[in-house]
């Protein structure tokens, strides 16, 4: 409603105060501010744990136990409130005792009968609303604000012979035309929880039903706006707690907001939409504790960005569920079965949360409260005695330990692959959905899951609710030195940029051959290897995975970055953890071929990817095109190339004239070499890299199958690797002149490596004529010549950088963000 304020249009907002926004003075001064000089109508719940106190006191009095301390708490808090917000306001203070007082001999009736009707304790339980509403009234009044005190009871009028009770709009209408009949000039500050029953009675609207009263209230003064204060800012998108990435909503139409609170967000009582959908009263959730922040706006319509951006728009989740199973082929076809099943329910009073029937109308599946199992179970296993023994139903099944989260959104009505974007991230992560349904008007999709997998399907699932979906990807990097160093230089600079591209990175742990470092985003750090150092975990790959293992996220993958066989021998254990693995480290792929096929097994077993792109010539494309070309129908017969950067550089240069040590320092330096240059100039590097090729075509075959030329001199073969970089320079002359002996009357030399389809392998350096395709190459490049049954007459060729961390890193990069597709 709009009230003329001389030439003004004024809005007229009904406010509503909850429990811990007036559980003490100061937060009562606060509410005082927050409510200010401008007329208007405040609904308030009790001070703190009143109600629960009240509560208490009744059942310590039924118990014919004594209620005295708990009597003692509810003066002493109510008092004190009293005397520091209202000091001289006497009336109050005596209206406040007289009510303990009637409380005390209220209860002193129930301990000795034993007895308290709900009535009763209804009239009881409503002290708390008349006490808070009188001293926030007492409280303005203080600081010379005109405010008038309301008690529900004497305008509000029900009938709470049935959950939920229904409200007498037209007596309670006429009460509130006549008591609010100076809305222009004084604030109100009215009960909420309590009205008057049909026998005239104090009783309440029902537990937690404070903000359904501000809803009557809303609508019975016509109010333009609900605001509903309380103790945070507004509606989640899911509970913060659990969902780290949960962001507050700004706005949610009424209907969402219903199926959110009918699963058991706190965003507000469920009845409390109805009265102000029908009105079109837009509600506002705010926090009292910081009043200036944007709450949450439940409204009719939203606006068109704030439906096309997201799909889901809240996720829920009732924990402690059991899934419960009416089944047999003799209640196949019969007529009211399902009626049956529910009115058994209802009689029992178990309130049911979700309903699937098969089509085949072979099973009903239905879940409610887990501690309502037992009830349920006997109270059906009684009514369908007889069609048990028939053997018409095979018996009740009943199972507790679920979870049900629903996912929320007006989005998802008539959105075609909603239902998928909900499951498939579930079905990726191997959790079992033991119970779907999708509500009829298709805002919400409901599943049912093991209690274990409750938070890491809520975290997937919520990963899913913008448009496009958010892919995040947790990464775990093991061996930060020349690759794994540049990886992080390259996962931080993009961060940003794929974030706008709702992928999110975050780098969770990094690992050197003696030192672990977890946290949450290591990418925000600016002296990650310093930390690493002086981090007091020590190196584990088990304590590793283990806390890979405690991140909710779709996608976590392991890059090792070292030339470890001990940790490539460790890739087993991440893969079956559910742990992708990313790795330019050439020794998994060529261990035993028994090995290399267990990693493939474990990988399809445990729906994870293993990615090696940069095995073979570093970032360039040459596994997945093989790949590519085989799964499309080609079929190869020879591979041919230069495929180690450091040997093609070293080659290069030397062709160019420059001493063949030289060349390799230079190499060595500009991290083209493997951690052990010898890896390289053994032949070893490129002989790993021919298997590795050889393995991808479909071939069998292990390292030792290679026929391998060796180029580092016999007495550098056995020795620490720095005793080679010292003694190498002595061998300069008589490598040099090695190899012009190869060179003789050829145009150049390089060291080439080559597979065919049945399985000849040999890597040596090879003397070029002058129109092989090698000539050309330069610096540390690699070139790799396909032969296949589409390219036979002239090869594939693939040319380009082929070691370097650049390069590298990048590749490793690529195989990261190929996971996330
Ligand atoms: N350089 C290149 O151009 C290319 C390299 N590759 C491959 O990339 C891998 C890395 O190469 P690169 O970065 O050049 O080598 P580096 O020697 O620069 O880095 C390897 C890192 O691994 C660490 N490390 C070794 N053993 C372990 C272990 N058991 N646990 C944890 N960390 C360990 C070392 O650190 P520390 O021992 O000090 O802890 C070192 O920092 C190699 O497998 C290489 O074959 C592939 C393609 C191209
Ligand atoms: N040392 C290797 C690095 C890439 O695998 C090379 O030089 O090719």
């Amino acid at each position: 409603m709009l009230i003329f304020e001389g030439e003004l249009l004024m809005e007229y907002i009904v406010h509503k105060f909850g429990g811990s926004s007036l559980a003490d003075e100061v937060k009562i001064e606060r509410v005082v501010n927050i409510i200010g000089t401008t007329p208007q109508s405040v609904v308030v719940s009790a001070s703190g744990k009143t109600t629960s106190l009240l509560k208490k006191s009744i059942e310590l009095a039924l118990e014919n136990k004594d209620s005295t301390k708990v009597i003692a708490q509810l003066t002493e808090h109510h008092l004190s409130l009293i005397s520091a917000l209202c000091p001289e306001d006497k009336t109050l203070k005596n209206t406040f005792e007289s009510d303990v007082t009637h409380l005390k001999q209220m209860l002193t009736t129930i301990a000795l009968s034993g007895i308290c009707g709900d009535a009763l304790e209804y009239f009881i339980l409503g002290f708390g609303e008349l006490w808070s509403a009188q001293i926030l009234t007492g409280a303005l009044q203080h600081k010379g604000i005109n405010t008038e005190f309301i008690d529900a009871s004497k305008v509000l009028f029900i009938d709470d012979n049935h959950k939920p009770v229904s409200v007498d709009w037209q007596r309670s209408q006429q009460a509130v035309d006549q008591k609010f009949n100076d809305r222009k000039h004084k604030t109100y500050i009215i009960t909420g929880f309590i009205a008057q029953n049909q026998e005239g009675v104090r009783s309440i609207l029902g537990m937690n039903c404070s903000d359904y009263s501000s809803a009557i209230f809303a609508k019975l003064l016509q109010a333009s706006k609900l605001v509903i204060w309380t103790d945070v800012a507004g509606v989640y998108s899911a509970n913060p707690q659990v969902v780290k990435t949960a962001r507050q909503l700004k706005q949610l139409s009424y209907k969402e907001a219903l199926e959110l609170a009918y699963f058991g967000a706190s965003v507000v009582h469920p009845l409390t939409i109805n009265p102000m959908m029908e009105m079109g009263i837009p509600i506002e959730i705010k926090s009292s504790y910081e009043p200036q922040k944007q709450g949450t706006e439940i409204i009719r319509a939203l606006d068109k960005t704030n439906l096309e951006q997201y799909l889901i728009k809240g996720l829920t989740s009732i924990s402690n569920v059991a899934l419960m199973r009416v089944q047999g082929a003799g209640i196949i076809g019969v007529s009211g079965m399902a009626a049956k099943v529910f009115s058994v329910l209802e009689q029992s009073q178990v309130s049911v949360m979700m309903i699937s029937q098969s089509s085949s109308e072979y099973s009903i599946c239905f879940a409610i409260e887990a501690k309502l199992a037992k009830r349920a179970t006997k109270a059906l296993e009684r009514h369908f005695k007889a069609e048990i023994e028939r053997g018409d139903i095979e018996h009740i099944y009943c199972e507790t330990g679920y979870a049900m989260i629903t996912a929320v959104g007006d989005g998802l009505r008539a959105q075609p692959g909603a239902l998928a974007r909900v499951i498939k991230p579930l079905a990726d992560a191997k959790i079992n959905i033991h119970a779907i349904t999708q509500g009829s008007s298709e805002r919400s999709i409901t599943v049912t899951v093991k209690k274990e997998d409750e938070d890491l399907a809520l975290n997937l699932i919520h990963q899913q609710a913008k448009n496009p979906p958010v892919q995040e990807i947790v990464i775990a990097l093991i061996g930060v030195g020349g690759i794994g160093a540049e990886l992080v230089n390259q996962l931080k600079q993009q961060q940003q940029v794929l974030h706008k591209q709702n992928i999110n990175l975050r780098l969770v742990a990094v690992m050197s051959s003696t030192k672990l470092l977890c946290a949450d985003d290591l990418l925000l750090e600016s002296e990650l290897l310093h930390q690493l150092k002086a981090s007091d975990c020590k190196a584990d790959t088990n304590a590793l995975a283990k806390y890979l293992q405690s991140i909710s996220c779709a996608h976590k993958v392991l890059v090792d970055a070292t030339a470890s066989v001990g940790i490539a021998r460790a890739y087993v254990d991440f893969l079956a953890q559910g742990i992708h693995v990313v790795t330019p480290n050439k020794y998994a792929n060529t261990q035993s071929m028994d090995y290399y096929r267990k990693l493939r097994q474990v990988a399809r077993n445990h729906n994870v990817t293993f990615k090696y792109e940069t095995n073979v010539c570093a970032g360039l494309p040459l596994i997945s095109t093989l790949e590519t070309l085989q799964k499309t129908g080609d079929k190869i017969h020879k591979i041919q190339g230069v495929f180690s950067g450091t040997l093609s550089y070293i080659f290069n240069e030397v062709n160019k004239g420059k001493s063949f040590v030289e060349s390799l320092m230079l190499a060595y330096d500009k991290g083209y070499t493997e951690p052990d240059p010898r890896e390289d100039l053994s032949g070893m590097d490129v002989a790993r890299k021919v298997v590795c090729l050889a393995r991808e075509i479909g071939v069998s075959l292990e390292l030792s199958d290679v026929e391998v030329q060796n180029l580092t001199p016999e007495n550098l073969r056995s020795c620490s690797k720095e005793e080679f970089l010292k003694k190498i320079n002595s061998h300069d002359k008589e490598l040099t002149q090695q190899l012009k002996v190869l060179q003789g009357k050829a145009s150049a030399l390089h060291f080439v490596g080559e597979v065919s389809d049945i399985g000849e392998a040999k890597v040596s350096v090879a003397s070029l004529v002058q129109n092989s395709p090698f000539v050309s190459l330069d610096g540390a490049d690699n070139m790799v010549l396909i032969y296949s049954k589409r390219y036979a007459r002239s090869p594939m060729v693939i040319r380009g950088a082929g070691a370097g961390v650049e390069v590298t890193a990048a590749g490793v990069f690529g195989d990261i963000l190929a996971i996330s597709n």
